[in-house]
C-alpha cells in the first residue's frame, strides 16, 4: 500500500513524480527511498524542498532507466531524473567523502544496503529514509530526537566532523533555523574540531550562514557561533569578540527578506563600514550585486547618522531630508527602501518611535525624478536656454534639478524648471557639497 497522501508539506506533484520514479526503480528490482532533508522537514511540519532519492541501483543503471537524465555528479553517484520538467537527484548508497570540500571521487564507496548509507549522514534527524509505503528507516532515533529537538551526530560525531567539517556549521544552523539544541557528545566533538573548518571553501559556509540569516531567529545561530569560535579562523572569519559585539538579537527583529537587512545589521554590529562592507562580501563570495546593495543601505544609514538623523528632529529639520534625498539620488530607490525598513526596525529594537518609517515613506513619495531621464528638462534645452557650451556644469545643474524637485520646491514641469534655471545655476555652491560618496 502506497501512502502517498501523508506528505502533506510537500508540493503534491513533486510526491507524485518522485514516487513514479521509486516505483520504477522498485520494479526494476532495485531498493529506493525518499531521505534527508525532505523527510525530516515533513516529519517537523515544514515546507519539503528538494525530495532526494537514495537507491540501490547504480548511476549507470537509473541512467539506464529513465528517458530524462542529468549526469549531475555521476562520479559521486548522483543521477538527475527529470519528470516533467522537475529535476529529481537519485544518489546511489555511497559513504562517506562525497560531502568533502575536496571532491575526490576515488574516495566515494558505493554500499548494498541503506542501512549503511544511513550511518555516515551526519545528523540523527537527516539519516531517516521513508519507503513507498509510508515505513520509515530510522535506525539511530531520528524521530526521537526531533521530538526532543535535538542535534545529534550519528554515531561518533568526531568522525563525522572529520569527514566534513562544514557539518559543524550545519549543526549550528540546523539548531538556530530549527530552535534545537546541540546534544552535550556533538557540542564536545564541534569544540574539539573547530580548528578543521578553516579548510571549508567560503562558498559552502556563505551558503550555510544565508539559511542562518534567513531563518526565524538567526541570534541564536549567532550566539552559538560566538560559543563555539567556530568561524574564528574560517575563510569567512567571525571571531567570538567581533560578535559578542554585535548584538545579535538586534537580527531577530528585522524580517529576513530581503537579505540585505540582516547582513547589513551584522557586519555594522561587527564594525565594517559601507565602504568595506562591498569589497568583503564579495570575498565572501556573494554576488556583486548583493554586496553593493548590502553596502549601499550601510552607506545610507552612516550619512544619515551623520547628518543628525534622528525620529525626533527629523520632520522639523530640512536638511535631514535633504540628506535623505541624496541618498536616494546616489543609491536608488531600493536602497533607499531597505534603510527606511531597517533604521525604523532598529528603533524598534532600542524602544524608540518608529514614526521616521512614515515620514520617510512621504519624503520618498514626493520624489518625481529620481534620475535626469525622469526630469521633465533635457540637458539639451538647458544648454540652449543658458547659451552655453555643455559641460561638467551640467551635471551639476541637473543634479541640482533634481533635487530641488525632489524637495518640491520646483515642480517636475519644463516650464517651471526653464523658469528657475537662472536662478538654480546662480546660487553659489547651493547643495553642491556632499553630492556623492
Ligand atoms: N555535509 C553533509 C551534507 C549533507 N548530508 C546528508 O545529505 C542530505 C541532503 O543534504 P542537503 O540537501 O545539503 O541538506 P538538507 O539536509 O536537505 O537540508 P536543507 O535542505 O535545509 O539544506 C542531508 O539530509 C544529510 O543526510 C551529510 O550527511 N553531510
Amino acid at each position: 500500500m502506497e501512502h502517498l497522501t501523508q506528505w502533506k508539506h510537500a508540493d503534491p506533484e513533486q510526491v507524485r513524480l518522485s514516487a513514479d520514479i521509486l516505483r520504477t526503480l522498485e520494479e526494476a528490482g532495485h531498493t529506493a527511498c525518499w531521505v534527508g532533508g525532505c523527510v525530516r522537514d515533513e516529519l517537523i511540519g515544514r515546507p519539503v524542498n528538494d525530495m532526494d532519492i537514495a537507491t540501490s541501483a547504480h548511476p549507470e543503471e537509473v541512467d539506464a532507466l529513465f528517458p530524462r537524465t542529468i549526469p549531475t555528479g555521476i562520479e559521486h553517484g548522483t543521477v538527475t531524473v527529470v519528470m516533467e520538467k522537475i529535476p529529481f537527484e537519485v544518489t546511489t548508497f555511497r559513504t562517506e567523502s562525497d560531502y568533502k570540500d575536496f571532491r575526490r571521487p576515488e574516495e566515494v564507496t558505493f554500499v548494498r544496503s541503506l542501512q549503511e548509507d544511513l550511518r555516515r549522514r551526519d545528523f540523527t534527524m537527516n539519516a531517516i529514509a521513508r519507503g513507498l509505503d509510508g515505513k520509515y528507516v530510522d535506525p539511530y532515533d531520528g524521530r526521537g530526537d526531533l521530538e526532543r529537538g535535538l542535534i545529534r551526530c550519528v554515531g561518533e560525531a568526531r568522525e563525522r566532523f572529520r569527514e566534513d567539517a562544514l557539518r559543524m556549521l550545519r549543526g549550528v544552523r540546523f539548531a538556530s533555523v530549527f530552535g534545537y539544541e546541540l546534544e552535550p557528545k556533538t557540542w564536545e566533538a564541534l569544540l574539539e574540531l573547530r580548528g578543521n573548518m578553516r579548510h571549508i571553501a567560503a562558498e559552502r559556509i556563505r551558503a550555510e550562514l544565508e539559511k542562518m540569516l534567513g531563518g526565524p531567529k538567526p541570534a541564536e545561530g549567532l550566539l552559538l557561533l560566538a560559543r563555539s569560535g567556530l568561524l574564528a579562523e574560517a575563510k569567512i572569519r567571525l571571531t567570538p569578540q567581533a560578535l559578542e559585539s554585535a548584538r545579535p538579537e538586534q537580527l531577530d527583529v528585522l524580517p529576513p527578506k530581503p537579505a540585505e537587512l540582516r547582513w547589513a545589521a551584522l557586519l555594522q554590529g561587527i564594525g565594517v563600514s559601507g565602504d568595506e562592507a562591498e569589497n568583503l562580501l564579495k570575498s565572501w563570495t556573494f554576488s556583486g550585486g548583493f554586496a553593493k546593495s548590502a553596502a549601499a543601505l550601510l552607506r545610507i544609514d552612516a550619512r544619515m547618522n551623520a547628518a543628525g538623523f534622528s525620529t525626533e528632529v527629523a520632520a522639523e529639520e530640512k536638511n535631514l531630508r535633504l540628506a535623505f534625498v541624496r541618498c536616494v539620488l546616489d543609491f536608488g530607490r531600493t536602497a533607499a527602501e531597505n534603510w527606511r525598513v531597517y533604521h525604523s526596525m532598529m528603533d524598534k529594537a532600542d524602544g524608540k518611535s518608529t514614526a521616521c518609517f512614515q515620514l520617510t515613506a512621504d519624503w520618498m513619495a514626493a520624489i518625481p525624478a529620481e534620475s535626469p531621464r525622469e526630469l521633465a528638462l533635457g540637458g539639451k534645452d538647458i544648454v540652449e536656454r543658458l547659451d552655453r557650451k555643455p559641460g561638467p556644469w551640467l551635471g551639476d545643474l541637473i543634479r541640482r534639478l533634481l533635487e530641488a524637485t525632489a524637495m518640491g520646491s520646483i515642480a517636475n514641469e519644463r516650464e517651471a524648471l526653464l523658469e528657475n534655471l537662472v536662478r538654480i545655476e546662480e546660487v553659489p555652491g547651493a547643495q553642491k557639497e556632499e553630492k556623492s560618496e
